[in-house]
């Protein structure tokens, strides 16, 4: 069932697609580029700080990173960082792939809503907000008819698309309006965090398609399922994997029959994102699933996004290993809900403090480095990848 307004189909009768100013085409604008100044000086500024060189590692490159992104060196301190919890359920669930029945996701929708889920601690650790949007939740949510629900659960995926061709478009064209939302919000800091039983199956499916993986070298414990049904869903990956391979090269097509409208939401959330240049911390393996797929979307996008965490599903090394970006945090979480993206935000924000708040070596009448030592040692590309 849609409730999304827009969603009158725009086929003709013989299929073909027509133009339809009710249906907008699924286009993203040119991902901007980090800003090469502002990288730079803050290289050089790490070098004056009053801190042997490069000493604080990694936490300089995150520094480095933020201020590349903002433009600005020294850094903001973040004004409004935060996190979008995209809700849905899947039609693979019914195989048995999950330790938990669906119900849970529509229960974990109102636990977020009312500030008892990880997320909500995790975000009032970081000073982030929280927002939590049923995308595609079998059971009755507040947002049941907001403009954001696209249908309730996604179809079984080793059987039948997840979506129709409508659908998915909408789906995607959700996650954009969300991420337009909140930047015009004034969210400087975005998180995509999601909710739904039976995901990481639709994950693994697209993970494997993209990274042209084995079902074995995906399938993980999710929720932490036992050997028996690990079987089960490494068999629904295998039998969804023969229908995405198919359409491994065009990324509407793979979210239509392998994703789900929450993980086609937000693909479509963290490519608008990037084309808006505001940075965002991954998650964990379904956002990272997202993640690729936004990445085809909008070739570049990557450029926007830091590694939150690896989580311990396998797949989610596959997704880091892709899009070439090294975790904050490694601290064997498999939770969901953007719960690994926040728990890294605060290492961030250290990050920027210590770019915008330490004295130099000049302002605080310390020598500084002797000879050839004099120059900043922070080691990061000219892109200061994460
Ligand atoms: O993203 C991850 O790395 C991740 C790893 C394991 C579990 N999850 C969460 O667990 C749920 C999906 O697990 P499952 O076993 O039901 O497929 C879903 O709500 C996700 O948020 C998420
Ligand atoms: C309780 C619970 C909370 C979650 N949060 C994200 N995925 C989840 C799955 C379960 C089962």
């Amino acid at each position: 069932m849609s409730t999304v307004p827009d969603s009158q189909s725009a086929d003709s009768p013989t299929g073909e697609q027509v133009d339809d100013p009710n249906r907008p085409p699924v286009e993203f604008g040119a991902v901007p580029s980090p800003d090469d100044q502002a990288h730079r000086r803050a290289v050089a500024r790490h070098g004056e700080l009053t801190k042997p060189a490069g000493s604080l590692g990694r936490m300089e490159e995150l520094g480095v990173w933020i201020a590349a992104r903002q433009g600005s060196c020294p850094p903001r301190r973040f004004a409004r960082p935060r996190a979008v919890v995209f809700a849905g359920d899947h039609g693979v669930a019914r195989n048995g792939v999950s330790a938990y029945p669906s119900e849970v996701t529509t229960q974990m929708v109102s636990n977020i809503r009312s500030g008892g889920a990880a997320i909500n601690a995790l975000a009032a650790n970081a000073g982030a907000g929280v927002r939590v949007v049923d995308i595609s939740v079998d059971g009755a949510t507040e947002e049941a008819v907001s403009a954001h629900k696209i249908r309730r659960s996604s179809g079984s995926l080793d059987v039948e698309d997840a979506l129709t061709e409508q659908e998915v478009r909408s789906a995607v064209l959700a996650g954009r309006a969300l991420a337009d939302e909140e930047i015009d919000a004034g969210a400087d800091l975005l998180i995509a965090g999601e909710m739904g039983i039976g995901n990481t199956t639709p994950a693994a499916v697209l993970i494997a398609a993209l990274t042209s993986s084995e079902p074995v070298a995906v399938v993980g414990r999710g929720t932490g399922i036992d050997d028996t049904a690990w079987i089960r869903k490494t068999a629904a990956v295998r039998d969804g994997l023969r229908r995405a391979r198919r359409v491994s090269d065009d990324p509407l097509a793979l979210l239509r029959t392998s994703a789900g409208a929450d993980l086609a939401a937000m693909a479509g959330f963290l490519a608008q994102a990037s084309v808006r240049g505001t940075p965002v911390i991954l998650d964990g393996m379904v956002v990272g699933s997202a993640a690729m797929v936004a990445e085809e979307l909008a070739p570049g996008a990557v450029r926007w996004w830091l590694a939150g965490h690896r989580s311990v599903e396998p797949a989610a090394a596959l997704v880091l290993d892709h899009l070439d970006l090294r975790p904050v945090l490694d601290m064997d979480m498999r939770l969901g809900e953007g719960s690994g993206a926040m728990a890294a935000l605060p290492v961030v924000n250290a990050a920027v403090r210590v770019l915008a708040e330490m004295s130099t070596f000049e302002q605080a009448g310390i020598r500084g480095p002797t000879g050839a030592e004099a120059t900043g040692r922070t080691e990061v590309t000219s892109d200061a990848e994460g």
